[in-house]
């Protein structure tokens, strides 16, 4: 067990980016925990995926982009404990993809530079990524 006995999620997140080397986020919708917050899109790793497999089955169900685990570059990682769990989140990054990213699930969605991502509030767990995506671009 880590810390205090908590459990650790894995959470695959990553940062799509478009031809003018902007970074997308999403926002959290209001009842969920973190609500309002702008996040990578992504999600839990479930049973049996690896993270490449679960961030090409969440883009496509979150934005309806389709890409291929090919695409998928891995950059950092987050570590970060929360109330309740550990969360150990891999950041990939992502510049090959076909479609247009929309909110399928009603979220907020907005391409952002990168030397603009601190104007944007994000999980705490997220806030040691930004100068590696900052770097990066
Ligand atoms: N996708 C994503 N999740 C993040 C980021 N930063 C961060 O702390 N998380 C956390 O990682 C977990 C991702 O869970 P999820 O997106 O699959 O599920 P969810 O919001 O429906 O779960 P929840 O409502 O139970 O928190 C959440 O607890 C979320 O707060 C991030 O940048 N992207």
């Amino acid at each position: 067990m880590s810390e205090a006995g908590k459990k650790i999620l894995l959470v695959a997140a990553c940062a799509l980016l478009d031809q003018d080397g902007r970074i997308l986020l999403a926002q959290r919708p209001e009842g969920k925990s973190l609500a309002g917050l702008w996040e990578f899109p992504g999600g839990k790793v479930e049973q049996g995926e690896t993270p490449e497999e679960t961030l090409v089955r969440e883009l496509d169900e979150e934005l309806g982009i389709k890409t291929k685990i090919a695409c998928l570059a891995p950059l950092t990682f987050a570590s970060h404990t929360y109330e309740t769990f550990h969360l150990l989140m891999p950041l990939y990054v992502c510049r090959r993809y076909e479609g247009i990213a929309h909110g399928r699930e009603g979220q907020a969605l907005k391409w952002v530079k990168p030397q603009a991502l601190r104007d944007y509030p994000m999980p705490p767990a997220d806030e040691p990524l930004i100068p590696f995506l900052q770097d990066l671009l």
